[in-house]
């Protein structure tokens, strides 16, 4: 009798706290629509900083030669200094490991700090504080005399931006899946990327206003740096949410102890032809739009003879194009599928407006919104695309493994399309030709067509469904 009423008593707690955990998991921050939607305003918010950041020297190209006289090359290597710490120390990819160890919070925090430390040493290399004999400034004049003090100076900054922006975009990404698993994924994803690019377009059309300010142009540079130091601030208000739902889903983070990354997977991914096609292609398409972009500006002002601000315009409808585009591709890729054919679209209409940009003066605000299309059609494809090839407990060291392999381009690309610039145009030449350098980005744009074709018809041998729709799989 004893044990019979020890046996009912023990299922009655079982159930009892099988049902408080049901109910803790119904009533968790994340079940609330409003909560869910403002957590991912919230880490839009440090996106669309870094992406603000990423582009604000951009449309001030012409502005670094005439105060620092930087040549082509001089502006590639700012560029690309962003993607070394992620090419050369597989950055993505070990914050993709940091943040398993760690949890979303502290390694959040640590990477958007080292954004923030970066931005404001970017922002100080360039101001007179420093350039009047400021901190530093004796010990970046003594070595490489080639290269000058405000150079040195923001080449560094930019490094330290460019290790901790691109490991922040990965722990948003983890950000997104925690709140967003099993609901509205897809679309958050494409409104986090609209998000972030609504950064870019600020960045194209604030900087040149900024530039015209009586305390000087490098409050452009100054107010980027601000804008990156209230992302981190920004943060610190995720992180509140972020333990308080920790704590009712009374689970230490989201990832269990089989999620974490093991150098194994790496060979496992490597065999994988489906998931090699789409890094080759993420490799060469964002190559020819990302550092396409960091040089749009001063190609439109040097080819139609603009002005700086309407440079910046005309190259921030690319971004503009993106936040309506990306969440509408998205949903479609959800509800009807043909990825790989959207991701051939994509790469199809780069390579014509890459030629028409090389070969023709057709009006360059067209030509932009276009651009826009493809540059929402691929992404809106491949990221989704990627949770179909691999293993959902492996996808951070996949997309950390894609981000590392496309900063190879992101790195390469600005200072090659620098080079060919400085090569094909004469020194002191009043407008740079850039006929050259938009046929390289053309030749990219044709190695992407290349790689989405090659993976829709890998896709046919490998059955992972590309073509069809998200919840078919
Ligand atoms: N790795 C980023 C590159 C980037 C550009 N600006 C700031 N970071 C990336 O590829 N993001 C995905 C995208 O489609 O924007």
């Amino acid at each position: 009798m004893p044990s019979e009423k020890a046996f009912v008593f023990s299922v009655l707690l079982i159930t009892n706290t099988k049902l408080m955990n049901t109910e803790a998991l119904k009533t968790s921050l994340r079940d609330n629509p409003f909560t869910r939607w403002a957590m991912l305003l919230t880490v839009g918010f440090v996106l669309a900083a870094n992406y603000y950041f990423y582009d604000a020297l951009s449309p001030l190209k012409s502005t670094l030669t005439k105060e620092f006289g930087f040549t082509s090359t001089d502006f590639g290597l700012f560029v690309s200094v962003y993607s070394i710490p992620n090419v050369f120390f597989l950055m993505a990819v070990m914050g993709g490991i940091i943040l398993d160890k760690l949890g979303i919070r502290r390694t959040g925090f640590m990477f958007i700090a080292f954004m923030t430390l970066g931005a404001l040493v970017t922002a100080y290399g360039a101001s007179d504080m420093y350039r009047n004999n400021g901190l530093g400034y004796a010990f970046m004049s003594s070595f490489m005399p080639g290269y000058s003090p405000e150079l040195k100076m923001m080449l560094l900054g930019r490094f330290l931006f460019g290790l901790g922006a691109e490991t922040s975009i990965v722990v948003i990404s983890k950000i997104i899946v925690k709140w967003f698993k099993g609901k509205e994924l897809a679309l958050a994803f494409g409104v986090k990327l609209g998000l972030a690019r609504t950064g870019s377009f600020l960045a194209f059309n604030l900087s040149p206003i900024l530039i015209e300010a009586e305390a000087g142009w490098t409050v452009a540079t100054w107010f980027a740096a601000f804008f990156v130091t209230s992302a981190l601030l920004v943060f610190l208000i995720y992180m509140m949410f972020d333990l308080k739902l920790d704590r009712q889903v009374e689970h230490g983070g989201l990832l269990s102890k089989s999620e974490e990354f093991q150098f194994s997977d790496l060979t496992k991914l490597l065999m994988n032809r489906s998931f090699i096609y789409v890094t080759l292609l993420c490799l060469t398409f964002y190559s020819a739009v990302f550092p396409f972009l960091s040089f749009s500006a001063d190609f439109f002002l040097n080819k139609f003879g603009m002005s700086i601000k309407e440079s910046g315009f005309i190259s921030s409808l690319l971004p503009v194009g993106t936040m309506i585009f990306t969440p509408l591709f998205g949903f479609f890729v959800d509800k009807y599928g043909k990825a790989a054919s959207l991701m051939i679209y994509g790469s199809l209409i780069l390579v014509t407006v890459h030629l028409i940009f090389a070969f023709t003066g057709l009006t360059p605000y067209v030509m932009m919104v276009i651009l826009g299309v493809a540059f929402s059609l691929v992404p809106a494809a491949m990221w989704p695309s990627v949770a179909k090839m691999v293993d959902e407990t492996r996808i951070g060291s996949a997309y950390g493994f894609m981000f590392s392999v496309q900063n190879l381009g992101l790195w390469a690309f600005p200072i090659l399309a620098g080079v060919v610039l400085d090569g094909t145009n004469p020194e002191g030449t009043s407008q740079l030709d850039y006929t050259y350098t938009m046929l390289m980005f053309a030749c990219l744009g044709v190695f992407g067509l290349l790689f989405a074709l090659l993976l829709k018809r890998e896709d046919k041998v490998s059955g992972y469904g590309l073509e069809l729709p998200s919840n078919s799989k």
